[in-house]
């Protein structure tokens, strides 16, 4: 994936550990077309009323703060995500898994913005965000890590932290003849790049602040994207892939700044191929399979799934 579009986000806390939720879903059917980035709202008024909560104020969904109901999206004949629902549970560290092809980058992209589903609805902290562009998703505090794009990496380090929150009060006031506005612009600048020195302290890589990001190794930039969109300050964090081509010591090291994280208050929900990595730290897992939510459960419940292994098999299910 690519490109950077993150902001201030919301800072919440409350954890709640342990899953348990186990269920297998059946299969509905949906509008088949085809339609790709558009980026205009589509909000979908039909609610299951399983999920009927949606008080803005959060109060109803504070357990959940992510809920994916019926989502669905088609790239012209091929279903990618077919009737998807789910919930996430603040505090958790919960994966998306499933074999290849099987709905998981889509639906990322959906609950970001970066795609508008053709039906259904996804709602973060009690609020309807379908359709809305990836900025908006991340104003709301729910962001996902980018990889550093190809003309960020003759920056440095520190610059690209620098570029994180961009759509603070900012440029549009630089030119403010305001002497009051200009000051807090200013104060802004110096509290950003000090959380900026925080949050590269906290993964350990504020000795490679000057250092271009190009010249970063795989698992230094895994970091450096993580500190990106921490500096957002998020509610939530969605992670596509952050282990790929990370060895195996700074794995260590990013696994313990999510555990660190997740303590703190932080929910994840992390798409990753390695299965053993999932289960040995996730809470939850949502299984994906053929575009639709195959079951969900703790790692246990999950391992001792038939329909799984079936599924990873490439058997029917
Ligand atoms: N932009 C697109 N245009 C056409 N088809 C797409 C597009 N994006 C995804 N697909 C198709 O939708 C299906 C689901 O793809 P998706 O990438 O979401 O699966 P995935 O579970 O993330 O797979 P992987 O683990 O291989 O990354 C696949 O058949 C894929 O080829």
């Amino acid at each position: 994936m690519s490109e950077s579009e993150e902001t201030t986000g919301v800072d919440d806390a409350s954890q709640s550990v342990d899953g348990g939720r186990t269920e297998t879903r059946g299969e509905t059917d949906g509008v088949d077309e085809r339609d790709e980035t558009g980026a205009e709202p589509t909000t979908t008024d039909a609610q299951s009323p399983s999920t009927l909560d949606t008080d803005a104020t959060g109060s109803e969904t504070g357990e959940y703060p992510l809920r994916v109901e019926n989502l669905r999206k088609t790239f012209g004949g091929i279903v990618a995500v077919d009737d998807a629902s789910f919930e996430v549970e603040r505090g958790t560290l919960t994966g998306l898994i499933g074999p290849n092809g099987a709905g998981k980058s889509t639906t990322f992209n959906l609950i970001t913005g970066m795609h508008t589903p053709d039906e259904g609805r996804v709602l973060f902290n009690g609020e309807d965000i379908t359709g809305l562009p990836p900025h908006r998703v991340a104003d709301k505090g729910l962001v996902r890590t980018f990889q550093i794009a190809r003309e960020l990496s003759e920056m440095t380090v520190l610059e690209n932290m620098m570029l994180a929150p961009k759509h603070q009060r900012g440029e549009a006031l630089w030119r403010s003849v305001t002497p009051g506005v200009r000051d807090d612009v200013v104060r802004q600048e110096e509290e950003l790049l000090e959380r900026a020195w925080e949050m590269l302290d906290f993964f350990e890589i504020d000795h490679l602040a000057e250092e271009y990001a190009g010249n970063l190794s795989g698992g230094q930039r895994k970091l450096l994207e993580m500190a990106r969109a921490l500096l957002t300050d998020p509610d939530m964090l969605l992670l596509d892939e952050p282990f790929a081509g990370v060895n195996p010591s700074l794995e260590h090291r990013l696994l313990e700044h999510v555990h660190e994280l997740r303590e703190q208050g932080y929910t994840f929900l992390l798409v990753e191929h390695d299965m053993d990595l999932i289960m040995q730290n996730c809470e939850h897992v949502i299984v994906m399979h053929q575009g639709k939510v195959l079951t969900e459960g703790t790692p246990s419940d999950i391992k001792q799934n038939e329909q799984v292994v079936e599924a990873y098999l490439g058997g029917n299910v």
